[in-house]
């Protein structure tokens, strides 16, 4: 486990409570079947012209203002209407809003991949839900990075791995990852910057799937994150703030794809 020291302290509180959330997993382990294919939906959403987005169901977060209290399968129907290869769904609920059940309903309702979003640190967390996708955060599994993502495929789950900077880069290749997010949001001060993306992106190897993660709130951010390598975006707030179908339209709008 990684020095938690430097992080926000939301973000610390977020870690602890997972670990507890481990502790009391379900019994049993996951076997998802039939995963939707998180590549494969990037290609389709790129030939048929539309910029490859993950639309992500988040009600709130601790750098939101206020909860959007909508039923998230109504949201997530109409980001799928608006154009999104791909669904992120918030499961953690103390400082998120997301459950489980959320997650669930969800990719019930939808055919798109569903990526679950949480802060899984153990195990035994995996197997809270089936989804298409599991998140790792590559800095708060540190050493137990290449453990995780094998548990992970071994239920049959695709695994994004979201590093921040070079490093993090490095550890997520050494360990084989193939779906590799960079997030502009710096969980020490929680402040974004898309020069992140930048920095990071030019050392990820072709053959890897590359999301540009947080801060995305306008096409002209979509066309940077592009220009600078993204196959694929992840979008929440921007999104989950007014009309969600329109914002994702506009995100996924084919005026932003490089030329
Ligand atoms: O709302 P934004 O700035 O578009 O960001 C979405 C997503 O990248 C962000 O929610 C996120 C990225 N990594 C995370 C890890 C846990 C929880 C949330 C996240």
């Amino acid at each position: 486990m990684e020095d938690t020291a430097e992080l926000a302290p939301a973000v610390r509180s977020i870690l602890s409570a997972a670990r507890d959330r481990a502790a009391e997993g379900r019994s049993g382990t996951v076997s998802v079947e039939g995963a939707r294919d998180l590549p494969a939906a990037f290609e389709a959403a790129e030939a048929d012209g539309r910029v490859p987005v993950i639309a992500e169901v988040k009600p709130t977060s601790p750098t939101t203002e206020g909860t959007r209290e909508d039923d998230p399968v109504a949201l997530a129907e109409s980001m799928v209407a608006g154009g999104a290869a791909a669904l992120s769904v918030l499961t953690e609920p103390a400082h998120f809003g997301g459950s489980v059940e959320t997650l669930e309903r969800v990719r019930a309702a939808v055919d798109v991949p569903v990526l679950r979003k949480d802060f899984v640190v153990d195990e035994s967390q995996l197997d809270a839900v089936e989804s298409d996708v599991v998140l790792l955060i590559a800095r708060f599994v540190g050493d137990d990075l290449p453990e995780l993502l094998a548990a992970a495929r071994d239920r049959g789950f695709q695994v994004l791995v979201e590093v921040h900077d070079r490093e993090e880069l490095a550890a997520a290749l050494d360990a084989g990852a193939t779906i590799i997010g960079v997030n502009n949001r710096d969980l020490a001060e929680l402040e974004v910057d898309l020069a992140t993306f930048e920095s990071v992106a030019p050392e990820v190897p072709d053959d890897v799937t590359l999301i540009a993660e947080s801060g995305i709130g306008s096409p002209a951010d979509v066309r940077r994150m592009r220009a600078a390598g993204a196959d694929a975006l992840l979008i929440g707030s921007a999104i989950m703030d007014g009309d969600v179908e329109a914002n994702t339209r506009t995100l996924t709008g084919e005026h932003t794809t490089p030329q």
